[in-house]
């Protein structure tokens, strides 16, 4: 009955419920007149017939495949005997050879492309580089390099990586996400392409920032790769240049309506709610009036939240607590100036005033350390043209009239301590202007130091560069880019010699991975602001001492990935404290007598770590 050899099957691969088979061994027999056995034998000969199709398709399949790192044992067992070269490898070897093929690459798309083919044959081996190369790797997947792959991502086109809905797909829907082969995912990152990092509406090729977070999700806090959810709406595009580019594999057209727009964003909504119950949903890049209207629209009806309003206000915050101490500046002395009045530049504004207000200041007099700076200048309720409504609770009313144009005109009148850069402008902030800022920082006192967050995103669109931002405040400076800048080594001349500056990534991928990762552990309902709130304040505690000696205001970015599990602890008792935690209340009791350790413990067991039985 028990048969050593595998077998052959005399047909296709189909799936189990639907597979017919005979055996062609002589070795199992099918007794027809014994029902439970017959079944026994049966149910042998489909295990290993399916043992030995997986064989075949096993080498094929980037979640199943381990190259090199499958031991002798299962390439016997599995018939891989003869496929491979005969080496066995730990991933961690493998990794090691493709880093040589990564630095050996000429431009940072080749490096990309090169990146992501490992992605499309053997995923282990994609994740184990990321997460041991995060320094190097993550701008290629990430910021700046993603920014360019959206550019011409369907030029660079070879494989399908997302679930690719369009505006002509209303309706149907839920028969589509059916179609997503893998099992149920738990995070899902959605965009309809209209404002990628600061360059634009890029329409269908902006799918490349959701599947570029994702792979942050996975490397930064260990979800489960096998069940994270790129989405891409398509409503069409204002993008000429894709409009008329031959390539292009977005629907050829103008956006849509806004409400024709937000239809189909309800039904995704409702869709992936009923077919997902569990997942969370993260909504990336979409143009402002949808990113606020969006976010009002289903954040009490789903679990979702908006990373660029919230994930980059809870980065913002967990930086500036640091810098806050560092600048010399009393907390209540702070004056913000921001450039940028878009999602990120409100999101993080109100994230600040949350923090002032919990620290005791009234919402009016948090409120009022702030001034955003659009276009058009200085926003004012008395401006002459109509503001946006998500402008308008920072509209000033103290302006006596008075109308300012320019930033430099801002920080004359302002004086601020620190300068917050969202407006996706390379170069705003010029030496003027830096200067500026400084002086009105050393006024108060020469040992204060300005605050100067450059965030936009990628390098392309920086407000400024860390060089720049070093030099022009004589090294005072407390720095934070969107896209990582390298360490700078000025001799001022001043006796010092030289001196190494670190600059630090202010970057909404120290928050979006632990607080997702928090959301779906603690089985949230909804993302609280408390839960957002929380993971700024986790962030600014996992600052270590070494970081705080050198000037840290983020802990380094190789320690992305425990800073997250840290995040994501706090962010699941914070869920708890607010009720929309679905984790049995016997088991928060039990993790409230055990502490925090025990949590994480419990949430480093559920993460996604790809090792093999060679590392
Ligand atoms: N570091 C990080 O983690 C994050 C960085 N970002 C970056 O922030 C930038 C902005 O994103 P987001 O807020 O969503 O974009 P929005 O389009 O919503 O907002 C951009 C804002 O910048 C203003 N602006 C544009 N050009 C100028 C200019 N020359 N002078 C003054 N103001 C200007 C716009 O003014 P107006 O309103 O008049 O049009 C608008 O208020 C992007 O580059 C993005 O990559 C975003 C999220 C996270
Ligand atoms: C980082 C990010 O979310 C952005 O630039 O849009
Ligand atoms: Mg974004």
């Amino acid at each position: 009955m028990h048969c050593p050899r595998p077998l052959s099957l005399t047909q296709e691969y189909t799936p189990p419920s639907a597979l017919s088979l005979k055996a062609t061994s002589d070795s199992i027999a099918i007794p027809l007149d014994n029902d439970a056995l017959q079944q026994e034998a049966v149910k042998e000969i489909l295990e290993q017939g399916l043992a030995l199709l997986s064989a075949q398709h096993m080498m094929r399949a980037p979640f199943l495949n381990k190259g090199l790192s499958h031991t002798n044992e299962e390439r016997t067992t599995k018939n891989l005997t003869g496929l491979l070269p005969h080496v066995t490898e730990s991933l961690k070897t493998q990794a090691s050879r493709s880093m040589a093929m990564i630095d050996s690459r000429q431009t940072d798309i080749d490096k990309y492309l090169y990146l992501s083919s490992i992605k499309s044959y053997n995923v282990d081996l994609f994740y184990r580089l990321l997460m041991d190369n995060v320094r190097q790797l993550m701008p290629l997947v990430y910021t700046p390099t993603i920014g360019d792959v959206c550019l011409q991502y369907s030029a660079l086109y070879t494989r399908p990586e997302a679930l690719h809905i369009s505006i002509n797909h209303r309706g149907s829907i839920k028969e589509i996400l059916q179609n997503w082969p893998h099992e149920s995912p738990e995070i899902c990152v959605v965009t309809d392409g209209s404002r990628i990092l600061g360059l634009g509406d890029l329409g269908f090729n902006g799918v490349g920032i959701a599947v570029g977070k994702l792979a942050l999700y996975t490397a930064a806090a260990g979800i489960n790769p096998q069940k994270t959810l790129p989405v891409i709406l398509d409503t069409g595009t204002s993008n000429e240049k894709n409009l008329d580019d031959p390539h292009y594999l977005g629907l050829r057209q103008q956006r849509v309506s806004p409400s024709e727009q937000q239809s189909l964003a309800d039904e995704f909504m409702q869709a992936a709610n009923e077919t997902w119950p569990n997942m969370v949903i993260q909504f990336e890049d979409f143009e402002n009036t949808k990113a606020f209207g969006y976010l009002d629209r289903y954040r009490d009806q789903y679990t979702c939240f908006n990373d660029d309003i919230q994930g980059t206000g809870s980065v913002v915050l967990g930086g500036y607590i640091g810098a806050v101490d560092l600048s010399g500046v009393p907390l209540e002395e702070q004056r913000l100036v921001f450039m940028g009045a878009g999602s990120a530049g409100v999101g993080v504004a109100k994230q600040l005033v949350e923090y002032y207000v919990r620290r005791g200041l009234s919402e009016d007099e948090a409120r009022n350390k702030f001034w955003l700076v659009d276009t058009k200048g200085l926003v004012t309720a008395d401006r002459p043209d109509k503001l946006a409504e998500h402008k308008k609770y920072f509209a000033r009313t103290d302006n006596a009239g008075q109308q300012f144009k320019t930033l430099e005109e801002v920080i004359k009148y302002v004086k601020p301590s620190a300068l917050v850069g969202l407006a996706a402008t390379y170069g705003i902030f010029d030496e003027r202007v830096v200067r500026a800022l400084t002086a009105s920082v050393k006024e108060a006192g020469q040992d204060r130091r300005p605050i100067l967050f450059p965030l936009s995103n990628p390098l392309t669109k920086a407000e400024c560069t860390f060089e720049e931002a070093v030099k022009w405040t004589d090294g005072s400076v407390i720095f934070a880019s969107g896209s990582p800048f390298a360490d700078e080594q000025i001799d001022f001349g001043d006796g010092q010699g030289t001196v190494t500056y670190y600059p630090n990534q202010g970057n909404n991928v120290y928050v979006f991975p632990g607080l997702g990762l928090g959301t779906i552990l603690s089985k949230a309902s909804r993302v609280t602001d408390d839960m957002v709130y929380t993971a700024a304040v986790a962030l600014a505690d996992s600052v270590n001492k070494e970081e705080r000696e050198i000037g840290l205001i983020y802990p380094r970015i190789d320690r992305v990935r425990e800073t997250s599990i840290v995040i994501a602890r706090e962010v699941m008792k914070s869920a708890r404290r607010g009720g929309v935690s679905k984790v049995e209340s016997s088991q928060w009791n039990l993790w409230d007598q055990q502490g925090d350790s025990v949590l994480d413990a419990y949430i480093k067991d559920r993460v996604y770590d790809p090792l093999c039985s060679l590392c």
